[in-house]
Order: structure tokens, then C-alpha cells, then sequence
């Protein structure tokens, strides 16, 4: 859970119940219905939430979930209700959403159409991912023959989720919903995929979270398809058996490791402007890339 101060500090920004704080992202009670589901400009880097906020990062990626969501909706029904709602505070309006209240399923629903992060590493010790076995042969960045289902169980905010296999998601939640879950986030993912590839922008993998509501039908919620929920690569630089570069944070991880002479188990320092400006374009381009809208 994040320090008090901080929790505290964003309740204090809306006048509404606090009801879940993720990285970059906090959740607010409107009624019994709807919720605020609020974006910051809080950017992380190497699990560490920076102390340089990217200004308009909350925006892009709240237009961009939205736009994602419409560009879904035949494949699958999803939470948001409003961007522009008058229940939504004037101090957050532009990054913040208002959502329908669902029952989450507490699976992190990941699919993969590439090899990297903590697929890599499973690859590399079983030449599996979460009990899917995979060809010889691959190599960072490896597109895989055909996307597939790796969920997590969600860990407290600072670790990591813990991959878990699709029987264990069964044994938990029943055969019926776990293959919904499967079924689902392949379908969502392989489409994404798709449009994004189309734009120039490898979607490596994403994380999607579903609840049910009141009839029990399961619902998109969350934020979907942003880089912040999925590894966004820059198609024309994907080259296998390296690490990717990161279509929004390269900047950011460059000059980490690089100029600021970062001490790793320390706070990383403040971003220089130029890094700061850098990124928030990139943020805005990928955007415009994607909706073909201009921020
Ligand atoms: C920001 C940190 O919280 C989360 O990411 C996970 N989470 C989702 C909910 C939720 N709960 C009911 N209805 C919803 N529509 C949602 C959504 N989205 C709560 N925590």
C-alpha cells in the first residue's frame, strides 16, 4: 500500500471514499453504482513510482482506454460510463473516468504474443510460460507462434504478480470462468494487437481486468491496452535476441542508467526537463498514432 501521506494526499485532492490505489492510478467511491477511476502523471520506472510527474501522461492514457474500449465493444461490454460526467471533481476531469461498480474477478489476465520480462525468464528455466509450453529456439523479443493466456494473482503495490498457470486459475475459480478469462483476453488482445500493429506499434503483452455485474456477465474494466498495463515497442526497431526499447520509457530508463548516475537502491532522482518533455510526447504520439485523433 502506498505511504499514508500519499493516500492521504489524493483524498484530499477528491472530496470522495478511497477505495483502491495502484502505482499511478487511484479509485474513488461516486455511489453504490460507480466509482472514479483516476489516472495520475505519476510515472514508474524499475519499480520505483518517479517523483517527476509527466504532465498530460493521466490524459492520454484515460482517452486512450476509452477510445480502446469503443474500438472493443462488439467483442466485449466494459465498465466505463463517462469522461465527462458532472459527478466526475473538476480538479481531475480529463484523466479520470467514471466506471460501473463491478464484482472484479482478482486474476491480472495477461496474454502474450511476445517473449520478454517475466516470460522470458520462465522460458528460459521450462521453455514454458505458467504451464504453456512453448517451441526451442526463442529468444528475447520472440514473436510466439500464437498469443497466449499467462494470469497472475495481483501482488500488494510494490511486488510483483506472481504467474500462476491456467489450472490453478481453474482450481480457484471453476473451469467455466477461467476459460471465459482465457477465451476472452486472447480474443481483446489478438484484436489490440492488431489495430496497434497496423499503426506501427507492437503490442508485446497487456494485463486486462474483468469483473461481472449484476447479471453476471463479465465486463472489461480497468484501463486497457495502454503502455502502462502492456510492453509498447516501437515496430520499425523490434529485433529479436535484445532487449526491446520501450515505445514511451526509454527515455526515462535511459537517462536512469545512464547520465543521472542513479544509485540503484536509492530514490531515483528528479527527471531533467528534457527527458520529462520527451516522454510526454511520446505519450501523445503514441496516442495519435493509435486513434489517428490529435491530443
Ligand atoms: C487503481 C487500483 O485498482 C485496480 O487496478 C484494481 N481495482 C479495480 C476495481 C474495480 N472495482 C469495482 N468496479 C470496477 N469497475 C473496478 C475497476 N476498474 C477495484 N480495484
Amino acid at each position: 500500500m502506498p505511504s499514508a501521506s500519499r493516500v492521504e494526499s489524493f483524498v484530499a485532492e477528491i472530496d470522495l471514499p478511497h477505495v483502491a490505489s495502484g502505482k499511478v492510478r487511484d479509485i474513488y467511491a461516486v455511489d453504490d453504482e460507480h466509482l472514479l477511476f483516476v489516472t495520475s502523471d505519476r510515472i514508474s520506472a524499475f519499480d520505483y513510482v518517479l517523483s517527476t510527474p509527466i504532465p498530460d501522461k493521466g490524459e492520454v492514457l484515460t482517452r486512450l482506454s476509452a477510445w480502446w474500449f469503443a474500438q472493443l465493444a462488439d467483442l466485449v461490454p466494459n465498465h466505463l460510463v463517462s469522461l465527462d460526467d458532472p459527478r466526475i471533481p473538476e480538479s481531475v476531469r480529463g484523466r479520470a473516468m467514471l466506471v460501473r461498480r463491478l464484482s472484479m474477478v482478482p486474476v491480472e489476465c495477461v496474454a502474450r504474443g511476445y517473449l520478454a520480462g517475466s516470460g522470458l525468464s520462465e522460458y528460459a528455466a521450462s521453455q514454458s510460460v505458467c504451464g504453456v509450453a512453448l517451441p526451442g529456439g526463442l529468444v528475447d523479443g520472440s514473436q510466439l507462434p500464437q498469443p497466449i493466456f499467462t494470469p497472475a494473482t495481483k501482488a500488494e503495490l510494490g511486488d510483483h504478480d506472481e504467474n500462476v498457470s491456467f489450472e490453478q486459475v481453474a482450481a480457484v475459480h471453476g473451469d467455466e470462468l477461467a476459460s471465459q478469462l482465457r477465451e476472452l483476453t486472447i480474443a481483446v488482445y489478438s484484436r489490440g494487437r492488431e489495430i496497434a500493429a497496423e499503426r506501427g506499434i507492437i503490442v508485446a503483452d497487456t494485463k486486462f481486468e474483468f469483473g461481472r455485474d449484476v447479471d453476471g456477465s463479465l465486463v472489461l474494466a480497468d484501463e486497457v491496452l495502454t503502455p502502462d498495463s502492456s510492453r509498447f515497442w516501437p515496430a520499425d526497431q523490434w529485433n529479436t535476441g535484445r532487449p526491446q526499447p520501450s515505445y514511451d520509457k526509454q527515455y526515462v530508463r535511459d537517462w536512469l542508467t545512464g547520465a543521472s548516475g542513479w544509485d540503484r537502491n536509492s530514490e531515483p532522482p528528479p527527471l531533467p526537463d528534457d527527458v520529462v518533455a520527451a516522454t510526454r510526447a511520446k505519450y501523445v504520439e503514441a496516442y495519435e498514432r493509435l486513434t489517428g485523433e490529435t491530443f
